[in-house]
């Protein structure tokens, strides 16, 4: 379903190691995937469940899935198709494609794929040009902003600096930092980002705002009082803060600070549809993938991409008929066990 080893081969080494690694010693990388690996499902029997129905709304989108891209930067370092294909297999797939705002193709362009699309940003500290950046995203049918609040600094990636991998190769360029200009600007991240920003942001568009990186139930709760639409529960991939708590460890306290208040998604780490199962059992809404797209974009352009969705929705499928579940929101956090020892 998800040819890694294929997109290894294919992608120039250092390209590789930018998308696969993580920061420091990439424990963190490492305890999103374990996090899952640790979880044991407790099917419940004789429900009678049917045909399953994984249709899920989220911020006025009607999803097919419980399942969205993640944002990552740089698609056309994967394939020459870039952002527009995974966006066209979003569109098949009926479900959203979080742009990057490292995204090597304009999100207008993205946008012409009829996919529906969300636009991650890193608020920058120039906020006249922060918000030339957002009126393009809503210019081009953005339905919701990400908010990548977990990178005040950039995480450091040993792969990419033994590498000397730090910007993108000549003719591939982050499209959607140009200025008025049509000059493009390096991506700043700001060291002063705060709650104050996202007060800024939230009087300076009507699309939901929806906050990604957060990890600690106190957050979640000040995402609440300040008005945020929704969160996502993330550690960036373990790009970040290495040694930070796997998202899915991180899930139930957030879902708990929150009480039902706000949709609560979730990302890293998620590999299978029966990993989607025992997100959606503690309390996500819907989960995100990441760098399973980049493989698949990177062995089969949009094609590639399709696969990978389509692989997760069959086993998300079969794991709720074999849980016992007819959707989503049957799920419960009494069919997820960790055993001891
Ligand atoms: C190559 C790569 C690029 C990424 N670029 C961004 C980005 O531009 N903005 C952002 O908020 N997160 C970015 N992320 C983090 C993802 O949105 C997401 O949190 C993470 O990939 C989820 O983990 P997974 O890869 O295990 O699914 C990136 C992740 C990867 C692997
Ligand atoms: C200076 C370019 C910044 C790109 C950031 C992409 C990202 O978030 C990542 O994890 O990589």
């Amino acid at each position: 379903m998800v040819d890694e080893a294929g997109a290894r081969r294919r992608l120039d080494p250092a390209h590789w190691d930018f998308f696969a690694g993580g920061a420091g010693d990439e424990r963190t990388l490492g305890a999103n995937v374990e996090a899952f690996g640790r979880r044991r499902i407790v099917p419940r029997v004789l429900r009678g469940t049917g045909e399953r129905d994984l249709r899920t709304g989220l911020l006025g989108c009607e999803l097919t899935m419980p399942v969205l891209i993640a944002p990552t930067a740089f698609h056309r370092l994967a394939h020459p198709d870039g952002e527009v294909a995974t966006a066209r297999a979003a569109a098949a797939a009926g479900t959203v494609l979080v742009v990057s705002m490292a995204a090597t193709q304009p999100v207008g362009e993205i946008a012409t794929t009829g996919a529906l699309l969300w636009f991650q940003l890193y608020p920058q500290p120039d906020r006249e040009f922060t918000t030339t950046v957002v009126r393009r995203a809503e210019a081009a049918g953005c339905r919701a902003l990400v908010v990548t609040v977990d990178s005040p600094v950039f995480g450091r990636r040993e792969r990419d600096l033994r590498n000397g991998f730090l910007d993108l190769p000549s003719g591939l360029a982050c499209e959607n930092m140009r200025d008025a200009d049509g000059r493009i600007r390096d991506i700043v991240m700001d060291e002063g980002l705060s709650w104050d920003s996202i007060a800024w942001l939230r009087s300076r568009t009507h699309l939901p705002i929806v906050l990604k990186g957060v990890l600690h139930p106190a957050d979640a709760r000040l995402a609440v009082e300040h008005g945020v639409d929704a969160l996502i529960v993330s550690n960036h991939g373990g790009r970040q803060l290495d040694g930070a708590i796997a998202s899915l460890d991180a899930l139930p306290a957030v879902v708990e600070a929150v009480g039902g208040r706000l949709p609560v998604l979730l990302d890293g780490g998620v590999r299978r549809g029966t990993d989607v199962l025992v997100a959606l059992a503690l309390g996500a809404t819907a989960v995100l993938v990441g760098r399973p797209v980049i493989w698949g974009l990177t062995t089969g352009g949009a094609d590639g991409v399709r696969s990978v969705l389509e692989g997760l929705r069959t086993e998300l499928d079969r794991a709720l008929a074999l849980a016992g579940a007819a959707r989503p929101t049957e799920l419960g956090a009494d069919l997820v066990a960790v055993p001891r020892g």
